[in-house]
């Protein structure tokens, strides 16, 4: 496994071709590194102490609205405010390098998840999350700076690689609704994570969605005579069922492809 990684971007507002670059690596990963980005690493670290604390809550108290671990409300809220912009930004520059104008994610649903994985002696090798892509339409990952186990599928080759570990950076993930959008041009990247060894493992996900109020479809701009409509429009939830009933984890954009 693994002769190839995964790219990576630095984010710094200089550098040249930025845009360029984070299509570039949409279309053919749906998946890279970004550096020097937005979110500080301090906060970074932060939301990391206040994920373990939270996950580390009896479920009594997790399942009440309130618990006493307030102080990690403001941490959470700065992390949600910090990442929430990295991902506008990210559309902003993801729609320029596709030669649209405007902003691509504003008023768009979105939502964090904390993921903890317990690799205990006994899962050493095996599957801790299985194969399967996101259902929105971009995913910015805090994964674990220290314990590794994400795998991505290289939308070219096919090959299974290693996501290794990058202090301070930040992972973003195409999913499905990306796919549809872009009438096929960008890949949703197949991912999974893996037990390599007897750790415990975080990783704080920020998922974007899809429009709110409508279905998300093809811009004009990128459907011509060369280029034919590929996917029927569908907003995200009806998107998420459609996933669901067909228990289609790797993606079911197939099912909304136009004939023609
Ligand atoms: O934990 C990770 O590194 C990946 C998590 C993930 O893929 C997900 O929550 O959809
Ligand atoms: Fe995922």
């Amino acid at each position: 496994m693994g002769s190839i990684c995964i790219p990576v971007i630095d984010m710094t507002e200089d550098s040249v071709g930025q845009s360029e670059k984070i299509v570039e690596a949409c279309r053919e990963w749906g998946c890279f590194r970004i550096i020097n980005h937005g979110v500080p690493p301090e906060l970074m670290a932060e939301m990391k102490v206040a994920t373990q604390s939270l996950m580390e809550l009896p479920v009594e108290i997790k399942r009440r609205r309130y618990h006493p671990v307030e102080s990690h409300g403001k941490t959470v809220v700065k992390y949600f405010e910090a990442i929430n912009e990295q991902a506008l930004d990210m559309g902003r520059k993801l729609g320029e390098g596709m030669g649209l104008k405007g902003d691509l994610f504003k008023d768009w649903s979105s939502q964090m998840r904390l993921n903890k994985y317990h690799f205990n002696p006994e899962f050493v090798g095996s599957c801790a999350l299985y194969l399967h892509t996101d259902p929105g339409f971009l995913t910015i990952l805090q994964d674990d700076e220290i314990v590794g186990g994400l795998e991505v599928v290289h939308g070219k080759t096919g090959e299974c690689v290693h996501v290794d570990p990058m202090p301070d950076s930040l992972l973003v993930n195409l999913g499905d609704m990306a796919t549809i959008w872009s009438n096929g041009r960008l890949t949703s990247v197949k991912h999974r994570v893996q037990c390599y060894e007897v750790k415990t493992r975080f990783s704080i996900v920020f998922f974007v969605f899809g429009p709110n109020d409508r279905a998300t479809e093809q811009p004009p701009e990128l459907v011509d005579s060369q280029h034919p409509r590929l996917y029927n429009p569908i907003n995200f939830a009806d998107y998420r069922l459609l996933r669901l009933s067909n228990n289609l984890r790797t993606g079911a954009f197939e099912l909304l492809r136009i004939n023609s």
